[in-house]
């Protein structure tokens, strides 16, 4: 039985799958699907760190700050080192820039990717037994193979990802991901040790079924923001908010659906990262027929200008997404 570009078999594992579609491309070399299997490989010791941080006594904070004044949570730290000594042993990688990390990583001066990585996504969640899960995004250096990694390989517009995902560590644990030719999830199964293909192919349904956005902060938020959130609760859409930016996004994008994170007081350029959180999620919502966008613009074709810079993110259904940016517009000229 032949299988269509976009269709596999559900229940491959990971390896065979990555194998199958390296076999599409034939010029490719392998080392992106290393690479993937790299990130694979932490993704199960970060799991299983989650799975037994409480017998482990590594929960809460470890008393220092990020570079963005965050405090970090043990396993902030944990997820980190685990990801880059796994991208350093697999030797695909030049340069990393991590949300715990202040500057780039410099690898493998022959490594031919650069990674923007989220090891530990929905700190808040962390010793709550909520579901929390690791992001990242993968480009081509721009610099020369064996120099040294530049700004400008690390501050590339999210349109120049050639890989992009997440690993979500919930009641099941998931690896999604695209290489520009639709989201495929695995599914973890622990006492194989292996991801196996669950979901073929995702595309986001058409329904509006849920708006995710912290209500909290309703009265931090422009009048737009405001508008299209009363917009929705008259519309009798249901409101579902986890506080892990993974596991909302992955439910929308599972059940149809909008996030946003607006900008607000205490966060005037919003708050989540658009190099380790928005790009990622931007190129995933997009290869599975949804949109994203920072309010202004495609969120994919905004330049970045450094590393931790944040960015406003409405992400989900085109025709949600749409709507509230005809809102933002309409209301900053009347
Ligand atoms: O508590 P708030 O302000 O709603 O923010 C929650 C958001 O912040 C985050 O926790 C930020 O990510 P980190 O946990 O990786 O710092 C997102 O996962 C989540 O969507
Ligand atoms: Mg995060
Ligand atoms: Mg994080």
């Amino acid at each position: 039985m032949s299988f269509k570009k976009f269709d596999f078999e559900v229940g491959l594992p990971l390896d065979r799958f990555i194998k199958k579609k390296q076999d599409d491309f034939p010029y490719a070399t392998g080392e992106l699907s290393q690479l993937l299997r790299d990130i694979a490989l932490a993704g199960k010791l970060v799991n299983l760190a989650i799975s037994k941080s409480g017998l482990l006594g590594i929960e809460g904070a470890m008393g220092k700050n990020n570079v963005q004044g965050e405090a970090q949570q043990h396993l902030d730290v944990i997820a980190n080192d685990r990801f880059i000594n796994a991208l350093k042993n697999g030797g695909e990688v030049a340069g990393i820039i991590s949300e715990e990390e202040d500057n780039i990583i410099k690898v493998n001066c022959d490594g031919k990717y650069i990674v923007a990585i989220d090891p530990l996504d929905g700190s808040s969640n962390i010793d709550v037994n909520v579901s929390i899960g690791t992001i990242f995004s993968i480009y081509r250096r721009k610099s020369e193979i064996g120099g040294k990694v530049t700004k400008e390989d690390v501050l590339q517009s999210g349109n120049q990802q050639v890989a992009a995902g997440y690993l979500l560590y919930g009641s099941s644990s998931m690896l999604v991901f695209t290489t520009g030719a639709g989201v495929y999830g695995f599914t973890y199964e622990p006492s194989i040790g292996e991801f196996f293909l669950s979901h073929n192919n995702i595309q986001i349904p058409e329904k509006e079924t849920y708006y995710s956005v912290n209500e909290g902060s309703y009265f931090n938020f422009d009048d737009s923001i405001r508008q299209y959130i009363d917009q929705c609760k008259k519309s009798g859409i249901s409101a579902r908010y986890i506080g892990s930016l993974v596991a909302d996004f992955h439910r929308n994008l599972l059940k149809g659906g909008i996030y946003f994170y607006p900008r607000t007081k205490s966060y005037p350029e919003g708050k989540l990262r658009l190099c380790y959180e928005c790009n990622a999620l931007a190129f995933l919502v997009e290869q599975a027929g949804g949109m994203a966008s920072n309010g202004q613009q495609r969120i994919l074709d905004i330049k970045p200008e450094s590393m931790h810079q944040r960015c406003p993110m409405y992400i989900g259904n085109k025709s949600m997404v749409e709507e509230v940016i005809s809102l933002i517009n309409e209301v900053a000229t009347p």
